[in-house]
């Protein structure tokens, strides 16, 4: 005999099969007309700011970057001055809003803000590899960690670092000399420097990758730059749950297991080395005044032996926090200054001109000896920073940078919907013709000081700008000079190919495709 468990009183309560049917489709229907309702909305809104329309209703567009990689910066710029009205160009990256930022105006509105300091979800892609350091992270944690590693760029700091950009400028033009009379492509050469650099200020270590013909490093780092970028503009690779079904996802686990194999190697070491050092210095007698304290206890030192300073043995910051910041120095700290100096000495070698007022600063500082540059130097040659500068306003190392807005916001007379996208691209804001006359010809005077009067702040923002702006600005300008100045003090520089024919990745840092090709000459033996 069947269990009765509803009273028989109680069954006409209970719903029949079609009104369950009908206020289950109701619910739906409700459910998703609401989204449509609000996805309409939201696009309607974004509409608002002129770009190309988007060609399927409600997502957007999702061919209008599917352009070569040499290709997404010119059609970039083609598509923010064809549609630009008013400092910003909406694109729909699939069903993504992003809205450009091609001008100082709408930049400073972003940048200068305390409030839109998120980074979008487009650095998500490099959470696997610098997790959530300086770059990528966000809220409270961004603002202790910004407090807590300020100081480790003090002035008195970097003046230590002079040493290292020293020596491993020597032996760059030791490199370099075996190639005089030939043409070949110096982007290597530079890059293996630069990492050479970054290695031993921010770990402490030497990796000798200059005297290594190919460095597992910096082929990881290349494979996970181009892995993030695909990324970032190809909407099939953005879940995980799809990327994980593509042969890049194994590439970028053996890039990581490289690149984080050798950060945690380094981290274990240096706190060993820490902790002698700190045994010994219990012993030793301390008489620094209170204000000197941090700078002077802190002299000669990498950037890693000061996050473990900071980290209070595990208190303040476990391994993996340390780790975090000493990816992020890395990543950020090489590729960066290489495309910088690269780019330099391309727009060098192809204005003689500008070289030979270079090389007559370089003889007035430093005669014909070949001795060490000195901080004092690097405060003298004023005309070099001011081609330094010029060429990162032309060919910005960093060509794009991106927040989320977590509110809605008036920037530029438009009501911007939470959730959008603005992309800053220093790559177009510093070709404005208002702020730069024949903006695509390198004219280093454009940064004399009385050339730089009264422009427009946010006209020029190779470093970003505000409060999220590069820590490592002043480490970065050091390092290019002294690199700059060692090269062009024992060579002439010859560029092979001309800035228009030159194709260019836009890519997490601004690359030429096919590398620079130089011819340099000996200037000693001319
Ligand atoms: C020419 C060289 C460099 C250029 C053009 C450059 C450019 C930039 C730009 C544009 C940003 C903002 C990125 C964004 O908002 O997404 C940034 C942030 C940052 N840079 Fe640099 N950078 C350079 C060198 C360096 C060096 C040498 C270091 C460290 C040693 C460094 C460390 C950082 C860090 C940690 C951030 C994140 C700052 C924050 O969000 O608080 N950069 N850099």
């Amino acid at each position: 005999m069947a269990v009765q468990i509803i009273p028989e009183h109680l069954y006409d309560l209970i719903p029949s099969r079609l009104t369950v049917i009908f206020s289950l489709a109701s619910l739906i229907c409700f459910t998703v007309g609401s989204a449509l309702f609000r996805r309409y909305k939201f696009m309607k809104e974004c509409n608002k700011v002129p770009g190309p329309p988007a060609q399927i209703p409600l997502f957007g567009s999702f061919t209008e970057l599917f352009v070569d990689a040499d290709q997404l910066l010119p059609h970039c710029t083609n598509l923010y001055y064809k549609w630009n009205k008013n400092s910003m160009l909406r694109v729909w990256i699939g069903p993504l809003p992003w809205f450009i930022l091609g001008a100082a105006e709408s930049a400073e509105v972003v940048l200068s803000s305390n409030k839109i300091i998120d980074k979008s979800g487009e650095y998500d892609f490099l959470h696997p590899w610098l997790a959530t350091g300086l770059l990528t992270s966000t809220g409270s944690k961004w603002h202790q960690r910004r407090k807590m590693l300020t100081p480790t760029f003090h002035f008195k700091i970097l003046e230590d670092f002079v040493h290292v950009f020293n020596e491993q400028s020597k032996i760059l033009v030791e490199k370099l000399s075996k190639e005089v009379g030939q043409d070949f492509d110096i982007f290597p050469f530079i890059t293996l420097c630069t990492l050479d650099v970054i290695c031993e200020t921010a770990m402490g270590r030497h990796v000798n990758a200059q005297s290594k013909s190919d460095s597992d490093y910096v082929r990881a780092v290349y494979s996970l730059s181009r892995i993030v970028q695909l990324r970032q503009i190809r909407p099939w690779l953005r879940p995980d749950w799809l990327f994980n079904l593509f042969p890049y996802a194994s590439e970028q686990q053996q890039g990581l297991s490289i690149l984080h194999g050798f950060t945690d190697q380094m981290i274990r070491e240096r706190k060993i080395e820490h902790k002698l050092r700190k045994a010994q210095k219990e012993t030793e007698a301390k008489t620094v005044t209170k204000d000197d304290e941090f700078v002077s206890k802190k002299r000669n030192l990498a950037f890693l032996d000061l996050l473990i300073e900071a980290s209070q043995d595990g208190k303040a910051l476990s391994d993996l926090d340390i780790r975090e910041e000493v990816d992020t120095f890395m990543f950020e700290g090489h590729d960066t200054t290489a495309a910088a100096i690269n780019w330099s000495l391309f727009l060098l070698g192809n204005n003689p001109e500008v070289q030979e007022q270079v090389s007559e600063e370089l003889i007035r500082v430093f005669g014909n000896s070949d001795r060490p540059v000195t901080m004092a130097d690097l405060n003298e040659l004023k005309y070099l920073e001011c081609c330094i500068k010029e060429a990162l306003r032309i060919y910005p190392s960093v060509p794009l940078f991106a927040r989320q807005l977590m509110e809605d916001t008036t920037i530029c007379g438009y009501d911007l919907p939470s959730g959008a996208t603005l992309m800053a691209v220093p790559y177009i804001i510093h070709r404005d013709p208002t702020y730069f006359p024949e903006p695509d010809r390198f004219r280093p005077e454009r940064f004399f000081p009385e050339n730089i009067r009264g422009r427009h702040p946010y006209a020029y923002v190779p470093f970003s700008a505000g409060p999220r702006n590069c820590i490592g600005q002043k480490f970065a300008m050091m390092e290019e000079k002294v690199i700059l100045a060692s090269v062009l003090r024992r060579f002439h520089v010859k560029a092979l190919d001309k800035p228009e024919n030159l194709p260019i990745l836009a890519e997490l840092i601004l690359r030429p495709r096919d590398g620079i090709r130089v011819h340099l000459t000996n200037k000693k033996s001319t």
